[in-house]
């Protein structure tokens, strides 16, 4: 079977079916409303109710959507008792019947993909196109895993004879139990994120991020009716700090894989080697940056560069978050830009049109209402800058140009629809300051001429690298062709999600020898 990527729009689009995409999304929108107002409990293998409760909040206006549990460190204990004492048997049921289990998860998901998809906008604010390819990467990481699974057979080895007498094993264990920490930006990053530790024979216990814990949920109860045992995969809702300090110190954890800031990132990647070295992968922020040199076309580059500056208000850690320009064509691809961008509305995400949402909670609206005075006194404000007084988080995109490289805005990651332009004269020179700055994430490249492209692909510091793409000049990696890796402060591993290397990580190697009789191999 060919791994191939769900891209449910674009299909519907190319066979003449957008309108039933719509008429679909915009049902389920109704019909997810049944999942509201409710109180949902934390799970290891029972149903757990905690004394301390958190809100499922929407940015769209601020209303609740239900309440979740606050993890205590007993629920903690008890989960990573429970899932050390079980997942050896769920190891052992071989990696063909993890990697079924996973592909039948798969389809479960793209039978319900409106579903969560309209249950994404309500959760983190995602458009209907944006949170449909969000599910669609979920469901393609777990295909591509469970396949990628079963064509290295578990990854296990047959490894020679040392001797004449001996028949050696390479084979590739779980750790015990992953503690699985994700953000609120990406449903696809807490399925890729589950599947990579359990798919490999690991247990895990799933903290969600508080913006979208009913997605979470309810994608744990459909991985448990898919078959994965309760025993093996516990869902802990609460805070970072109380549920996540307590999985990364405790010994009785195997392993850990992050997704998130690199402020807690760092932190948790030090905190659980602290005694005993263990695997931690944690992919962590971007400022990621994309070069228009004097011969890029330049609609071609005003395009890609709006998408992933404001697509998903700049929420995403691949969103283009600063622009280089080179000075023959500064002040043209700026008004080009600022004219595009300026076009540009916040609205409600549920609504057809709807290209920018708000941002995903009131932390985020006011981190952008705080920053205004420093975008003033840091360059030239040419759009945006300002914030919507209604109900939700609605923020204008924004265009800060003739930042210097020391400015705060260039240096640290803001992860809000903000894009800073700089000016550069040679592309060395862009290439120098990008390399300069402490993350390496994502990047993009807008030239016609191939040398230049050439140039930026063998110099630049970064895990994933576009040349023209209006899509997306940063954004938009497709599970299986562009393996989702950062460099640097980016990540801390050097191997990509939706990668041929990524299930590795979660696994390590044991050599198995049997010595025969000497005369058995004269
Ligand atoms: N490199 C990648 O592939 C990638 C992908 C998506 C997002 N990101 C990054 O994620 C960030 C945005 O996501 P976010 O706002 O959810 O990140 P975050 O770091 O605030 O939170 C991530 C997770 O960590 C938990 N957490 C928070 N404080 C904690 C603590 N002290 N101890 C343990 N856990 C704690 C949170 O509850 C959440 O579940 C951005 O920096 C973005 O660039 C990176
Ligand atoms: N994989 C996504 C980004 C994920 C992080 O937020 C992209 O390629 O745009």
């Amino acid at each position: 079977m060919p791994f191939e990527n769900e891209t449910t729009f674009v299909r519907m689009q190319k066979q003449g079916r957008e309108a039933e995409f719509h008429e679909r999304y915009e049902r389920a929108l109704e019909d997810v409303r049944r999942y509201f107002g409710k109180e949902y409990p934390n799970i290891v293998v029972r149903d757990i109710t905690e004394e301390r409760k958190i809100k499922d909040v929407s940015p769209i206006d601020g209303s609740e959507i239900a309440t979740f549990q606050l993890a205590s460190k007993e629920s903690v204990g008890e989960a990573l008792d429970v899932l050390n004492r079980n997942y050896r048997s769920w190891y052992w049921k071989g990696y063909v019947h993890r990697a079924m289990t996973f592909l039948r998860a798969a389809e479960m998901l793209s039978e319900r993909k409106f579903e969560f998809a309209a249950l994404l906008t309500y959760e983190n604010g995602k458009n209907r196109t944006e949170a449909m390819a969000d599910v669609d990467e979920g469901i393609d990481f777990m295909r591509y895993y469970a396949l990628n699974l079963i064509e290295n057979q578990g990854f296990n080895r047959f490894t020679g004879r040392g001797y004449d007498n001996e028949e050696s094993m390479s084979y590739m264990k779980p750790y015990g139990v992953f503690a699985v920490i994700a953000p609120f930006n990406f449903f696809a990053i807490t399925v890729g994120m589950t599947t990579g530790p359990l798919i490999t024979g690991n247990a895990v216990v799933l903290k969600p991020s508080s913006d979208i814990p009913l997605a979470s949920y309810l994608f744990v109860r459909l991985l448990h009716e898919a078959g994965v045992p309760k025993e093996v995969l516990a869902f802990l809702s609460g805070s970072g700090g109380v549920v996540g300090t307590a999985l990364v110190e405790d010994p009785r954890i195997g392993g850990l894989v992050f997704t998130g800031s690199k402020d807690v990132g760092m932190k948790l990647f030090h905190k659980i080697s602290e005694k005993v070295p263990k695997p931690a992968i944690t992919e962590m922020g971007g400022k990621d940056c994309v070069v228009v040199t004097n011969r890029a076309n330049l609609d071609k580059a005003v395009q890609g560069v709006i998408r992933a500056a404001f697509g998903y208000a700049g929420q995403k850690c691949s969103a283009a978050s600063l622009v280089f320009v080179q000075s023959g064509v500064y002040d043209r691809f700026l008004d080009m830009l600022v004219k595009e961008a300026s076009k540009i509305k916040p609205d409600d995400p549920r609504k057809k049109e709807t290209f920018l949402n708000p941002v995903v909670n009131r932390d985020a609206f006011e981190k952008y209402r705080n920053l205004i005075p420093t975008l003033q006194k840091e360059g030239r404000v040419l759009t945006g800058a300002r914030v919507e007084e209604r109900p939700g988080f609605y923020v204008h995109p924004t265009i800060v140009a003739d930042l210097s490289d020391d400015a705060y805005t260039v240096r640290n990651e803001l992860f809000l629809p903000i894009l800073g332009v700089l000016k550069f004269s040679t592309l060395e020179e862009a290439v120098r300051r990008i390399n300069s700055l402490d993350y390496g994430l994502t990047g993009g490249i807008f030239s016609e001429d191939p040398e230049e492209v050439r140039y930026y692909f063998e110099n630049i510091d970064v895990g994933v690298v576009y040349a023209n793409r209006a899509r997306g000049a940063s954004t938009g990696a497709m599970v299986g062709s562009q393996p989702f890796v950062g460099w640097k402060l980016s990540g801390s591993t050097g191997k990509g999600t939706g990668s041929y290397y990524y299930l590795q990580q979660f696994l390590r190697e044991q050599a198995v020898t049997v010595a025969h009789p000497e005369d058995i191999h004269p």
